[in-house]
């Protein structure tokens, strides 16, 4: 007699275990199936006679790390769910990405790394082990680039995402990135990049060219372009990457000569200037999101249930407003966050109320470095980075971190400072551009931001112990203000009395970015009900999101938890820690019994 269990669960455990209720002996079972998304395990005539006792339970997936549990019956196959392994036989599950359980285990609950990461996923990286390594090495957030790449491919590699988080406990959240209407150039008709010398001429035009593109012609997407240059004016591509003088308008055609020689790359950003400053002409009146390709890229990212969007040049708050309402109508139940790239010289006039209305920002620094001076870059980066932690958004440092690294397996000092800067400015998250997209070592590139966040993290708890919290109230009811009052003082409570952790039980997630905000020096554990909430919260500094159910019971709650987390071996007996929760509205200080 063959009887299978039919089960879902992240891991691909080598054998489960079945305990049979209610004595505690157990016998293990080999699994012998993996069809890609259900697994299966099969109960051999030999090992039946454990299942005539009325049910049995099956836990416990045998790597120690993820499982399942239900309940087996002498003659029927049932559905189970996944959840935490335990010895005890707790019945109710708990999901923690993979790695952060890895590393808490390792390294204490003090040295886990606080700042978030995001990788870029491109050529070099879109194969299901290279992501599984970046997974495996941090990678928080997976970001896809709609400026690049067919619709088809970031499907592809939004699939694979989904099924390592399934198949392998991972947490990984998906940030789809929107073109954006600013002005670029076409694709090159295919070619990876074309190199321009000094001194050639070159035609701009907004004319569709041919295949094979002719020699020295770049398409150009805004049909302004050849009303709105000058002849003088400077071209610069990528921010100054590639220049050029334009010396002659031609109807739609622009001629321009090299001026610094340089690689263009496919869809690359064009900025004109005159005088030194830029010129923005009717293109300050290009709408953010442009209908033809914007819309229909978050249609397809609403579709796929990606976790966060993120706006490129965005320039006022009511795109973002537009944007969210959109997504509230489309979208049911699945809430994706918007998150506002911050790039344009518009959307620094507007920063504030930008952020306002958006579920996070990011300091673009590739584009916003060609739209102001650079030198003007790193005060723009430390205001930004202030201003979300006042408004409670989490905001995210993007471009060149380590652009070194997209050719050579070391940073240099400067990056290793820049990426410090970033940390100590206690941004939410860092992201990776070129280097994982289309870099040769986006592995070390990622383990460089990994190690330089945990050891600065360290360097500045040490250095500046309990940072002066002088946060505006963000409340906007009196519910809220409570809430934000519980966070102050609960993170506050947490450094003074030096606890190992921080528990917050919430079923939006809010209460958990309200401790984030105060940047507490121990890790929050995030205990939250829906894996998207899970998967959103990994944006957030110094959060660990958990996947929990839980009831409106704290102590019960907290005995679960505890439990839950001691079997895993996360918690030990003694460790002390402060709950906080949606559903009440007090501080606990324990000891874990
Ligand atoms: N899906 C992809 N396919 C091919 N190349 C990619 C892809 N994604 C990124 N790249 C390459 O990696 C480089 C850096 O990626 P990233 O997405 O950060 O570029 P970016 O164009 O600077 O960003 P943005 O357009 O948002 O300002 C790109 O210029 C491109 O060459
Ligand atoms: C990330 C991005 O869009 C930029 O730096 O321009
Ligand atoms: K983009
Ligand atoms: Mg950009």
């Amino acid at each position: 007699m063959s009887r299978s269990l039919q089960f879902f669960t992240p891991s691909r455990a080598p054998y489960f275990t079945l305990h049979k209720l209610p004595s505690t002996s157990y016998t293990r079972f080999p699994v012998i199936n993996f069809p890609s998304k259900k697994h299966y395990i099969t109960i051999t005539k030999s090992l039946s006679s454990d299942l005539d006792a009325a049910s049995s339970q099956v836990l416990d997936s045998g790597n120690g790390q993820t499982g399942v549990s239900g309940v087996l019956s002498a003659d029927n196959v049932v559905a189970v769910q996944s959840h935490a392994p335990s010895e005890s036989g707790a019945a109710a599950g708990i999901e923690v990405d993979a790695v952060t359980e890895a590393e808490l285990k390792e390294n204490g609950f003090r040295s886990t790394r606080r700042t978030k990461l995001i990788c870029t996923i491109g050529p070099a990286t879109c194969g299901f082990e290279q992501l599984e390594a970046l997974a495996v090495g941090g990678m928080n957030v997976a970001r896809i680039n709609m400026c690049h790449g067919t619709r088809e491919w970031h499907q592809m590699v939004i699939e694979r995402v989904r099924r390592l988080n399934e198949e392998k406990g991972f947490a990984v959240a998906i940030m789809m990135d929107t073109e954006g209407s600013e002005i670029h150039m076409g694709d090159l008709g295919g070619a990876a990049s074309v190199k321009a010398e000094d001194g050639e001429i070159w035609t701009f035009s907004v004319r569709a060219f041919g295949t094979p593109r002719p020699e020295r012609t770049i398409n150009v997407n805004y049909d302004g372009f050849a009303e709105d240059v000058k002849v003088g004016d400077e071209l610069l591509v990528d921010g100054g990457m590639v220049r050029f003088e334009v010396i002659e308008k031609i109807g739609p055609d622009v001629k321009c000569r090299c001026t610094d020689p340089g690689l263009l790359l496919p869809r690359a950003n064009l900025t004109f200037w005159r005088d030194g400053s830029l010129v923005r002409e009717r293109n300050a009146m290009l709408p953010t999101i442009s209908s033809k390709v914007d819309w229909l890229d978050i249609d397809f990212g609403i579709a796929e249930g990606v976790d966060f969007i993120a706006i490129s040049f965005v320039k006022s708050a009511e795109v973002i407003k537009h944007l969210k309402s959109y997504i509230a109508a489309r979208s049911r139940g699945s809430d994706i966050a918007v998150i506002a790239k911050i790039e344009s010289i518009d959307s620094l006039k507007n920063l504030e109320e930008i952020i306002q209305a958006s579920d996070g920002a990011m300091v673009a620094r590739g584009d916003l470095g060609a739209q102001i001076p650079l030198e003007q870059v790193p005060s723009a980066q430390q205001k930004i980075v202030q201003l979300c932690r006042q408004l409670n958004k989490p905001v995210i440092v993007a471009s060149q971190l380590l652009e070194s690294m997209i050719e050579y397996p070391t940073p240099t000092r400067a990056e290793v400072a820049d990426v410090s800067e970033a940390v100590r400015q206690r941004a939410d998250a860092l992201m990776l551009s070129g280097e994982s997209a289309m870099g040769q070592y986006p592995d070390k590139a990622l383990a460089v931001l990994r190690s330089v966040s945990v050891r600065i993290e360290k360097w500045w708890r040490e250095e500046k112990r309990h940072e002066a919290m002088v946060l505006p109230d963000v409340g906007t009811s009196f519910a809220d203000s409570i809430s934000e009052e519980i966070c102050n003082s609960a993170a506050k409570m947490a450094n003074n009395l030096e606890v190992d952790a921080l528990f917050v039980y919430t079923k939006t997630g809010h209460m958990a970015s309200l401790l984030s905000r105060c940047r507490p020096d121990c890790p929050i554990f995030a205990f939250t009900t829906t894996t998207s909430v899970r998967r959103r919260l990994n944006l957030q500094w110094g959060l660990i999101p958990f996947r929990l159910g839980f009831s409106d019971d704290m102590e019960s709650n907290l005995n679960k938890t505890f439990s839950l987390l001691k079997a895993r071996g996360m918690i030990k007996s003694g460790d002390l820690v402060i709950a906080v929760s949606d559903m009440l509205q007090s501080i606990q200080v324990m000891n874990v019994p």
